[in-house]
């Protein structure tokens, strides 16, 4: 059956392969940019935080696998940030005119140069973070191809105008909703992944028409450096205002100074707390905000799953990227009949991983955790929930490595109850809890007992059953046999309930958000019938305004045949000139 199920896997990456060919070779006349990788080369300094220290005006870097000294970059003042957002104005002004052509074939130029630079981007993307090549490939680099791929093949469709329907009573006239671009977009982005978090805001903004300024954090601002001169080159070969997008490098003050500064619309993809900073800021200016924060996803396996399945898909789903993920599966809910065989599953592949520097000598499956301080309070939150009688059964300790890098062990942790703050905190670390259920009920209550509702996971033999848990998980996303695929489906929205944010950055949703929906109305023959004010209804209003209003409303909205002809009969009357007061009452 497995067999079976990897030849059609098999075949349908073959097919695909060749509609890739197919497209590229419709690609021949897509620029070729090229891009200094001076990054690829780092020097021996060891990072110092006492010789180090971050400023006011600079940010130090450093690889946290490594500990290597990447040197420092400037923290952007308040003005420094207000100068970025009016020069990005004044270039949006100009790319809102752009066509589709040219900003596909600007997405085109980065897709070319991202597929040719893999290596590259995902190797500054490990020394930037702390993940595996393996894990930036997919995390960093799949998904914004994947993104790019669907913004050129469907963007367009969902941002040209669009027919609406426009009612009996304005049959005469045609409606449309026209998608423009807001302006400028301020983007505000975490550290977890550096290449993703500036491309995934980048490509949707610029392809609505906007220009953006994007703030990276100061965890992982040193990539942004080499991304930059990705974001020029492209801009450059496809004749796009060269100020188009801002990079801003900086701390808090920074971050409030692009929210505050006057740009149109704020993507805000960070903490829940600080999001809350983010929100309150916004309001002062009314300027709408997205916000994408922390999430704590349950995984849920019943009893009929697939373990061979389900099993290596949580591993991923906990210890991916270090379990630095938003949509990060943290609580595995597991059905008793099945738990004892999933967490010995677990157990036997979690103790085998690999850990170290992302690019040192030896292979690794796990990395470091990019914040520093976060191992602790990672070490913390799983102190906190053994004392309380949970039971580690692999990992739970932070891990010292020659490098001195900033590691915690990939951990399972069994024995949770909804009474420790590990089940209800982000730990957004390699922290897999595993909690055993009884009944679908159990289960659905269980996932939904949680301050966060971002993403979600059902594995079931039975689609049915899994959909029907599903339904019912308080998340913005849910991934049925299967984690987090939501994302790879880039039509999709992504965005979460409750404590993980609202509205949504991705998917035909989060692009048209970054646009005015603006409604338009016009005659829908115009050559034949214009709209005028009936004479009855022009100012000074005839006696028979009122009574041929009401008789409209009843002939288009009335409920039955008599009420519309009824209606009818009184508009003419109105007309004829016999209308008032009689018609009003038989109206009424
Ligand atoms: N939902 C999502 O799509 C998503 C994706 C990735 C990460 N996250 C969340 O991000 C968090 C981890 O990232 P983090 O530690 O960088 O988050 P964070 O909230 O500390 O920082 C995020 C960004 O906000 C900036 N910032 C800090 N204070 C600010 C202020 N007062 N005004 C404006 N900007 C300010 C930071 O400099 C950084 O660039 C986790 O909670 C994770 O779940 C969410």
């Amino acid at each position: 059956m497995h067999d079976q199920q990897h030849y059609i896997a098999l075949a349908g990456i073959v097919a695909i392969f060749l509609v890739g060919v197919v497209i590229i070779l419709r690609w021949e006349d897509v620029p070729s940019i090229s891009v200094s990788q001076a990054e690829g080369e780092i020097g021996k300094q060891k990072y110092d935080p006492a010789k180090h220290m971050p400023s006011k005006d600079s940010i130090p870097c450093y690889d946290p696998g490594s500990m290597t000294y990447l040197g420092a970059l400037p923290a952007d003042t308040a003005d420094q940030v207000k100068e970025k957002i009016k020069k990005a104005r004044a270039a949006a002004e100009m790319w809102r005119n752009s066509s589709f052509r040219q900003r596909k074939l600007l997405l085109k130029t980065l897709l070319k140069y991202i597929l040719h630079n893999q290596e590259a981007i995902c190797r500054v993307a490990s020394i930037d973070s702390g993940k595996p090549m393996v894990d930036a490939a997919f995390g960093e680099v799949m998904v914004t191809c994947e993104k790019i791929a669907w913004l050129i093949r469907e963007g367009e469709k969902y941002l040209k105008p669009e027919r609406r329907s426009s009612g009996a009573m304005m049959f005469y006239k045609a409606a449309r909703v026209e998608y423009h671009p807001v302006g400028v977009v301020g983007a505000i982005v975490p550290w977890n992944y550096p290449f993703h978090n500036v491309f995934n805001p980048l490509t949707a903004a610029l392809f609505a028409g906007n220009g953006l300024v994007i703030k990276v954090s100061e965890h992982a601002s040193w990539s942004s450096q080499f991304y930059g001169r990705i974001i020029s080159a492209t801009l450059q070969a496809v004749g796009a205002p060269a100020d188009l997008v801002q990079i801003v490098t900086g701390y808090a003050e920074a971050g409030n100074a692009l929210v505050t500064g006057g740009v149109d619309k704020v993507i805000f993809v960070g903490s829940t707390g600080v999001g809350r900073a983010v929100l309150s800021a916004a309001a002062a200016t009314l300027t709408p905000v997205v916000l994408e924060l922390g999430g704590k996803d349950a995984f849920i396996v019943c009893d009929d799953a697939d373990l061979s399945q389900a099993v290596p898909t949580a591993l991923r789903g906990a210890f991916q990227s270090c379990g630095q993920n938003c949509a990060g599966a943290e609580r595995f809910l597991v059905q008793a009949p099945v738990y004892g065989r999933f967490v010995d599953a677990a157990v036997g592949v979690a103790r085998r991983l690999r850990q170290g520097p992302a690019l040192g000598d030896a292979p690794v499956d796990c990395g470091a955790m990019c914040m520093p301080g976060l191992a602790e309070k990672v070490a913390q939150l799983v102190e906190d929930a053994v004392a309380d009688g949970a039971k580690v059964l692999v990992g739970g300790h932070l891990v010292e490595h020659d490098s001195g890098g900033q590691f915690y062990a990939p951990t399972v942790l069994v024995g949770v109850t909804p009474a420790m703050r590990i089940w209800r905190e982000e730990v957004f670390g390699p922290v897999m809890v595993i909690v055993q259920f009884a009944t679908d009920d159990e289960a659905v209550r269980l996932a939904n007992d949680c301050p966060f509702g971002l993403g979600s996971a059902v594995f079931s033999r039975s689609q049915r059953r899994a959909n029907a848990i599903g339904r019912r998980l308080q998340a913005g996303m849910t991934s049925i046999n299967d984690f987090a695929t939501t994302y790879m489906c880039q039509s999709l929205p992504f965005g979460g309930v409750k404590e993980s944010g609202f509205d949504r950055f991705a998917g035909i949703e989060g692009l048209r958000g970054l646009c005015v929906p603006k409604a338009v109305c016009e005659d829908r023959f115009p050559w034949l019938m214009r709209t005028d004010i009936p004479l009855l209804l022009q100012y000074p209003v005839g006696d028979a305004a009122f009574p041929f209003v009401c008789g409209l409303i009843s002939m288009f909205y009335g409920l039955s045949l008599r009420d519309n002809l009824s209606g009818l009969c009184t508009v003419i009357a109105c007309f004829l000139g016999v209308g008032g007061k009689a018609s009003q009452k038989k109206t009424n």
